[in-house]
Formats: C-alpha cells, sequence, structure tokens
C-alpha cells in the first residue's frame, strides 16, 4: 500500500547521476495507488508484445537497434527476479525500440547464464531482430506477471537519461529459463501516444 510518506524511490530522485542508484522497488498492478491514468496504465499493463504494438503505431516504421549485448554481472533486483544467486553472470542485451528512427522505448533483458547454457537458447544471434518475435512465437514461453517502477535515470543511456520515466518489466518462462525483460518508455512514445502519462503517486 503506497502512502504519502516520502519513500526511498522519491530519495533516490536527490541521487546524483554518477553515484549508483538504490536498487528499484518494482511493484505489481495491485500495489499501485491510485492506479495510474490512461493511457499510462494501458501501455504499462497491456500483456501483449510490445513490439507489435509499437509496429502498429509507427505504420510499420518500427526497428530496432542493439546498444550493448554481452556478458555482465547481473544487478540484485535482475538476480532477485530470476531467482539467481547474487551476482550471477548472465547475458545483457539493452537496445532501443524505435519508431521512425526514434527510440520511443529503452529496453534492457537479461537471463542467467547457467539458466542459458544448454537451453538451445542464443540471445547473441538476435542484432536488430526483436527478442519479442522468439518469446510470442515460442508457444513453450510463459510471461510472468508484469511489475512496474520509475526507473534509475543512471540506468538509462546518457542521450535519454532523465528522471523518473515509467518502465516495466515481466520475465518469460521456459523450463528452467528465465528471460527478464525491462522496458522504459521514452518521452518520445507520449509525445507519439499523444498525450503525456498523468502524473501518479509513486
Ligand atoms: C518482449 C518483447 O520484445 C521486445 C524486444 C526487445 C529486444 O529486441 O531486445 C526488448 C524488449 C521488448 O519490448 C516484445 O516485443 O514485447
Amino acid at each position: 500500500m503506497l502512502s504519502s510518506r516520502p519513500r526511498p524511490l522519491q530519495i533516490v530522485a536527490a541521487v546524483p547521476h554518477a553515484a549508483l542508484p538504490h536498487p528499484p522497488r518494482w511493484f505489481s498492478a495491485s500495489q499501485l495507488h491510485p492506479r495510474p491514468t490512461e493511457p499510462l496504465a494501458d501501455w504499462l499493463f497491456d500483456q501483449g508484445s510490445l513490439t507489435r504494438r509499437l509496429t502498429a503505431l509507427s505504420a510499420d516504421h518500427f526497428s530496432v537497434s542493439p546498444l550493448l549485448e554481452g556478458w555482465q554481472t547481473l544487478r540484485h533486483d535482475e538476480c532477485q527476479a530470476l531467482g539467481a544467486p547474487e551476482g550471477s553472470q548472465g547475458w545483457v542485451r539493452e537496445v532501443y525500440l524505435r519508431g521512425h528512427g526514434q527510440p520511443w522505448v529503452f529496453a534492457r533483458s537479461v537471463a542467467a547464464r547457467g539458466a542459458l547454457e544448454g537451453s538451445g537458447f542464443d540471445l547473441s544471434l538476435l542484432g536488430s531482430r526483436s527478442l519479442g518475435e522468439l518469446l510470442f512465437s515460442d508457444r513453450a514461453f510463459t510471461r510472468g506477471p508484469i511489475e512496474v517502477t520509475r526507473y534509475p535515470a543512471a540506468w538509462l543511456p546518457a542521450e535519454v537519461r532523465e528522471e523518473r520515466l515509467w518502465s516495466r518489466r515481466s520475465c518469460f518462462v521456459r523450463d528452467a529459463l528465465g528471460v527478464l525483460v525491462a522496458e522504459v518508455y521514452l518521452p518520445a512514445l507520449w509525445d507519439e501516444v499523444g498525450r503525456k502519462p498523468q502524473a501518479s503517486s509513486l
């Protein structure tokens, strides 16, 4: 239950970019009071493929541009969400999802090394193809609940760095493999959607 008292997330907003942000707290839809207004709530909790939605919104002028791909030590909140030991190594893929060439979404998808090895799922081969095409076309993947937070600005690429951007994450699971996908909605998306999201208590 969110109250009007200052919360760690608001204190984080005062943290200078250079400092490591506190791991964000991710909230389920039922934990958000008041619930975000439309169109934000719809974009946060839509269970469908974001790739398909952005493809439609951009009238097929959609593209994925990889920014970073490789093995890294996964963050605390990522290890927790994946059920991996603290400090686990994992494959990290950071991309922009673009409409008409504009970055509309920053996305960071991660999977633990131990679960990837032997899974037959190779994220490194994706390139500029959408991860969503893989995850939504393979019916063996099931999507876990969507959680939301205001994304730490320090985790964003410098060119789009801004405090309190709305983000969501969910874990796609197939057997012992979990792929944690976090998506941060950038201001250019709201310009396209036609309205700035209403303020919310989070
Ligand atoms: C999960 C999806 O895949 C999208 C594609 C991504 C990628 O190619 O790295 C990352 C985030 C997603 O928004 C989707 O389309 O819903």
